[in-house]
């Protein structure tokens, strides 16, 4: 080689150092501000290299002896195999083994390497050439660049090793959340393929994940389905952002199923959409619950009619309707007659059968723009379109004469009755509530007026409704206020004139209302469910005062008590005289309870069964307003009852009406063939009073005798007559 060649070789490798040392600065200057940033998810590189140097943080023993085969083997591979005559020790070849050492094994191995091959190139490389001395200030430079070289690679391959580390740790978290939720995830590119699908999407398509990248929605969904996922998806990417909205999609399995999906388009860093994200929650089941509970707020539960709500929110339509097109709207109020007794008789589960029943007849009954709401209990209001107030009285038959048919219920032939009150908008009232209160005050009045009727409001049943809800709301209160009294009517023998009983009739002295009759307020009492307590109250005071009585030696007679119809069907009636009379010692023969014809004449065979166990008691048992309603003969037979009570309306004019004394007669008659006896009440004039001897009438209760008196006038009147009779 010449001087100018060899000036040549020397100037290139003065080069080949220079740009090592200039490549591997700006590379420094790169990596160091790459790394330097300090955010959520990178940390200074010291940090992380410091940690690179702990022995099991991540990091293989075999590493160690790893990085010095490599350098060994460069050193070998340089000593020997490289051309002697190369004048520069070529340094950078050692880059090669430090460089693997870091990248495989991390800072520990890189920086071991770097050692190795430094000591190693001072020693075996540039020792043969220039002694142990650094002749060469390139040499120096190059030999510690290598060093820094080393430290750096080592120190930026452990943050790399570390930021790996970090992120698959994530995408590991991140997996596992998206594995592990029960919500569709999916990735869909811009032509709606799928490209990423978590393990719900394929439980869903019931198809392998695998199998479902690559293909579309209409590959995966019936056509109607895909429609609308596509649509949707269009929908996002032109609004380009994220949305929430319904998806009414058919699976793969037949399943109609409603999801709820968040979809997002997907960005490149510069604002591209890629593709499109979606989250969808199938909402089927929560919908259906959701659709439930709505139902159940709207809708009776027993027999799946409108309920109250709903009504309120028909009736609004109704009446605006009406309003608008200057027309009419009918509202009956059905009420069932006696239901209270087929429940407390047969059970509630009959009574409930019999409703729904019923429910289905009604609606059955009805036009279709016509509808029947159950308020609860036996209750149910019609809401009745249409001008023709003349054809609703034939509309509220048709009902009855529907309720009246028979309803097999188990091994059960029920038969009901139903009572209507007819309100119409807007003469009778403008809203709903005002429209029902009218309705329902006209059902009262059917009901009074003997059931199984209809009527129409007017506007004198408005004050008795008034009337009737101030009676209740009082007589809630009645007991507790010592309101109440019972005074006691005499019962006379028809041919010697001896007191033989008393009845205890109750009245109520109000403080307002002034003193009510018991004609208004009892069935009032009957129909609010007060009249249970108020009547055991009322037997009560009459025993006690009949022990009172024979304890200051009257003469013993018999005390009479009223049962109301509730009472009288009430199970517990026999166990509750029976304590009764045990508490307040008195003897049974001394009580005789009473009850009407239509009670006992209304279930027969129940009527039976009480009286029994009443006579077994050995309290006596008499029918009071006996003529009046219809009573088999065969079940008269049946009732273990002591006497028949003549009603008072045949008694009244007996002297004159020749019916009345024709069926007073039949009565007496009657009772005398039965071997029962006779009671006439109402008896005001001595007319009267012969006639009913005349034909063998027992006993006598009227005002010709005496009014209904209070206890202590009831033993003036006692003493009294004890005195004219000596
Ligand atoms: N379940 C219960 N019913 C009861 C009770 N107390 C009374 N009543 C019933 O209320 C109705 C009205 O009773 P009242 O106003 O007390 O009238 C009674 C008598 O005062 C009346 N009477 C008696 N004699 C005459 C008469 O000569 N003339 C005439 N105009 N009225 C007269 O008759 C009623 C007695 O009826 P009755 O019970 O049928 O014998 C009435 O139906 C009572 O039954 C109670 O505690 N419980």
């Amino acid at each position: 080689m010449g001087a100018r060649e060899s000036q040549v070789v020397i100037w290139l490798s003065s080069a080949k150092g220079v740009f090592f040392v200039v490549c591997s600065a700006a590379g420094y200057a790169l990596a160091m501000r790459a790394v330097s940033t300090r955010d959520d998810h990178r940390q200074p590189l010291f940090e992380v290299a410091a940690r690179g140097l702990v022995p099991g943080a991540g990091h293989c023993w075999y590493h160690y002896p790893l990085a010095l085969l490599l350098v060994g083997t460069m050193l070998v591979v340089r000593t020997h195999l490289v051309d002697a005559s190369e004048p520069r020790p070529l340094m950078v070849l050692f880059m090669l083994p430090i460089m693997v050492s870091a990248l495989v094994g991390g800072l520990g191995p890189g920086l071991l390497a770097t050692a190795t091959a430094a000591v190693g190139i001072k020693l075996l490389v540039l020792h043969p050439l220039y002694s142990m001395r650094f002749a060469d200030l390139r040499d120096l430079m190059q030999w510690l660049l290598l060093i820094v070289n080393g430290v750096v690679a080592g120190m930026l391959s452990e943050f790399m090793r570390s930021a790996l580390r970090k992120g698959e740790s994530h995408r590991k978290l991140l997996s596992g959340i998206i594995g592990g939720t029960s919500d569709a995830v999916y990735v869909k590119d811009l032509q709606g393929r799928y490209l990423l699908v978590n393990q719900a999407t394929a439980a869903f398509l019931d198809m392998p994940a695998d199998q479902i990248l690559g293909r579309t929605d209409e590959q995966l969904f019936s056509a109607p389905s895909a429609a609308r996922m596509r649509q949707q998806d269009q929908l996002v990417m032109r609004a380009g952002r994220t949305q929430t909205s319904e998806e009414h999609l058919t699976l793969p399995d037949g399943r109609q199923a409603l999801f709820l999906s968040t979809k997002g388009p997907l960005l490149d860093s510069a604002g591209h959409a890629t593709g499109i994200f979606g989250i969808s929650r199938d909402v089927t089941e929560r919908k259906l619950a959701e659709e439930r509970i709505e139902h159940l707020a709207h809708f009776d539960v027993l027999t799946g009619l409108p309920n109250r709500v709903q009504l309120d929110e028909s009736a609004r339509q109704a009446i605006l309707k009406a309003q608008c097109e200057g027309r009419k709207l009918a509202v009956m109020f059905l009420d069932l007659d006696r239901f209270k007794d087929i429940n407390d008789s047969l059970g509630h589960s009959i009574g409930d059968a019999l409703l729904v029943r019923l429910a289905r007849r009604l609606r059955l009954t009805l036009r279709a723009e016509d509808s029947v709401a159950r308020l609860g209990g036996d209750e149910f209001i019609f809401l009745l379109h249409g001008d023709d107030v003349e054809a609703l009285p034939r509309v509220a038959q048709k009902i009855l004469d529907t309720v009246l048919e028979p309803f097999a219920v188990e091994q059960h032939e029920l038969s009901v009755s139903a009572s209507i009150g007819v309100a119409v908008y807007p003469q009778d009232g403008k809203d709903l509530e005002t429209l029902v209160r009218c309705a329902d005050s006209a059902m009262y009045r059917a009901k009074q007026n003997g059931r199984n009727g209809y009527c129409f409001f007017t506007s004198d049943l408005e004050a008795e409704a008034v009337r009737r809800m101030q009676i209740v709301g009082a007589l809630r209160h009645a007991l507790e206020n010592r309101e109440l009294s019972v005074h006691y009517q005499p019962q006379v023998d028809a041919h010697d004139g001896r007191i033989i009983g008393a009845e205890a009739l109750l009245r109520w002295q109000h403080p307002t209302l002034g003193a009510v009759s018991p004609a208004e307020f009892i069935p009032a009492a009957e129909d609010s469910g007060l009249m249970l307590s108020i009547g055991e109250w009322v037997l009560r005071q009459a025993v006690r005062q009949m022990r009172t009585w024979l304890d200051q030696g009257m003469a013993p007679f018999m005390m009479a008590v009223n049962l109301s119809t509730t009472q009288f069907r009430h199970p517990d009636l026999p166990q509750l005289v029976s304590n009764i009379l045990a508490q307040e010692q008195l003897e049974p023969q001394y009580l005789e309870l009473e009850l009407t014809e239509g009670t006992a004449m209304h279930d027969p065979l129940a009527a039976i069964a009480v009286m029994d166990k009443l006579h077994e008691l050995g309290v006596r048992m008499a029918i009071d307003d006996f003529g009046i309603a219809y009573s088999s003969l065969s079940y008269l037979k049946k009732f273990k009852i002591y006497k028949l009570k003549i009603d008072q309306s045949f008694v009244r004019d007996i002297s004159t009406d020749p019916d009345d004394r024709a069926i007073v007669a039949a009565i007496i008659n009657l009772a005398r063939s039965l071997g029962l006896h006779t009671i006439a009440e109402g008896v005001e004039h001595p007319a009267q009073l012969e006639y009913l001897r005349e034909q063998g009438c027992d006993e006598i209760q009227g005002f010709y005798y005496s009014r209904p008196l209070t206890a202590g006038q009831f033993e003036a009147y006692v003493s009294e007559r004890r005195l004219c009779a000596a």
